[in-house]
């Protein structure tokens, strides 16, 4: 369990931690969002005490992590896969880790064939590739079988049958009862992988919830609905009080009554019905909506308006028309185990050795 309260953190004249108070639930995968900048990588630092909270604090287990008797047991982190002497092999680094915490050297070749890159472990790191680079930083948290783990974009530089395989070790730890801490700015991974979400913009709290509830109280559902006799059904949903707009390839979406009550409408009226389908938005496009005047860095566009949330742009969440209101517990931004449960396919050895 990790648990902040009140954790702030300054540099100089930039708040970049803004008084985050949150848990982190063992036996679920909890995503870390936000924007570029927004405080993800500080906030992770302060958990592992690389960095000191300007006020506030953060505990794991209870403690704050300086006074964990055995830091690698406990927790293990990925924040920086590049993060390791690069003029040692693998299986060194991962070794020098080990004999320095107590960890007997046949979990080095353990978490090597976890991560899969034991091919490659005779292999000096500064010739790793990104992806590699992160497998062994993966490798690295799993090292002390910690309880607890953190990872700060895991996916970065894995190649897609990589991304699956993380997915599915994220997802082992948590049902083992771990506590899986990530962030990502990969929003369709996280909507398939995090059961709970802290959305934080500026440095502040935006969310704390169940990736269901983040995306259903985000966001008005809607019905994609199908049928050769569109417009009766059209007439008749609208005489509801719902609303029926066009959708990709001669669809409608139809808001306003549940879809039991469309498809009772539609058999009452003898009207056919080729498709049926209750849909909610993305995670992506809920978390774009809900974190518009939280971006700091924005690229800008030739020619178009600029986004909401940008100077001279109208204010307010930035969310399509028909989103609803913010919800209770998301806050406003401010303006302006065993090895063999997941196996990974091994990197096969090549460049030559450094
Ligand atoms: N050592 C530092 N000194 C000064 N400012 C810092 C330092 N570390 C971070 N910052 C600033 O604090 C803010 C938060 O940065 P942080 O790296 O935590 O954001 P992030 O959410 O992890 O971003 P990203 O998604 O781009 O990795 C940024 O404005 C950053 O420039």
């Amino acid at each position: 369990m990790i648990e902040a309260q009140g954790l702030t953190k300054r540099y100089g004249t930039k708040l970049a931690v803004d008084q985050l108070s949150f848990q982190v639930r063992p036996g679920t995968v909890t995503g870390f969002l936000g924007p570029n900048g927004s405080g993800k990588s500080t906030t992770m630092r302060m958990i592992l005490g690389l960095d000191s909270p300007t006020a506030g604090n953060v505990l794991v287990n209870g403690r704050p992590y300086r006074h964990v008797a055995a830091p690698l047991r406990e927790v293990g982190a990925l924040l920086d896969a590049k993060a390791m002497h690069g003029g040692r092999t693998a299986y060194n680094h991962l070794l020098c880790l080990a004999q320095s915490n107590g960890i007997p050297s046949r979990r080095v070749d353990e978490v090597l064939d976890i991560v899969g890159v034991r091919a490659v472990a005779k292999k000096r790191t500064r010739g790793f590739s990104l992806g590699m680079g992160q497998r062994l930083g993966i490798a690295t948290a799993l090292l002390g079988d910690p309880g607890i783990l953190m990872f700060d974009e895991p996916v970065n530089g894995l190649d897609p049958e990589g991304i699956l395989w993380i997915r599915n070790l994220m997802k082992a730890l948590a049902a083992e009862g771990r506590t899986v801490f990530v962030s990502s700015h990969l929003m369709s991974e996280m909507q398939v992988t995090a059961d709970h979400l802290i959305v934080i913009g500026q440095g502040r709290m935006i969310a704390d919830m169940s990736m269901r509830d983040f995306i259903e109280r985000n966001s008005q559902a809607y019905t994609i609905v199908r049928s050769p006799q569109l417009d009766k059904l059209t007439a008749l949903v609208e005489a509801k009080g719902g609303t029926v707009a066009p959708d990709e390839g001669g669809a409608v979406r139809v808001t306003g009554p549940e879809p039991a009550a469309i498809g009772d409408m539609a058999a009452a009226h003898g009207i056919a019905l080729h498709e049926l389908a209750p849909k909610f938005a993305s995670l992506e496009e809920v978390y774009m909506a809900l974190t518009g005047n939280a971006v700091e860095y924005r690229a800008g566009v030739p020619g178009q308006p600029p986004h909401p949330g940008a100077p001279g742009a109208p204010q307010g969440w930035g969310a399509p028309a028909g989103w609803g209101a913010p919800p209770p517990g998301t806050a406003m931004p401010p303006a302006g185990a065993p090895p063999a449960a997941y196996p990974a396919p091994q990197i096969p050895a090549h460049g030559s050795e450094r």
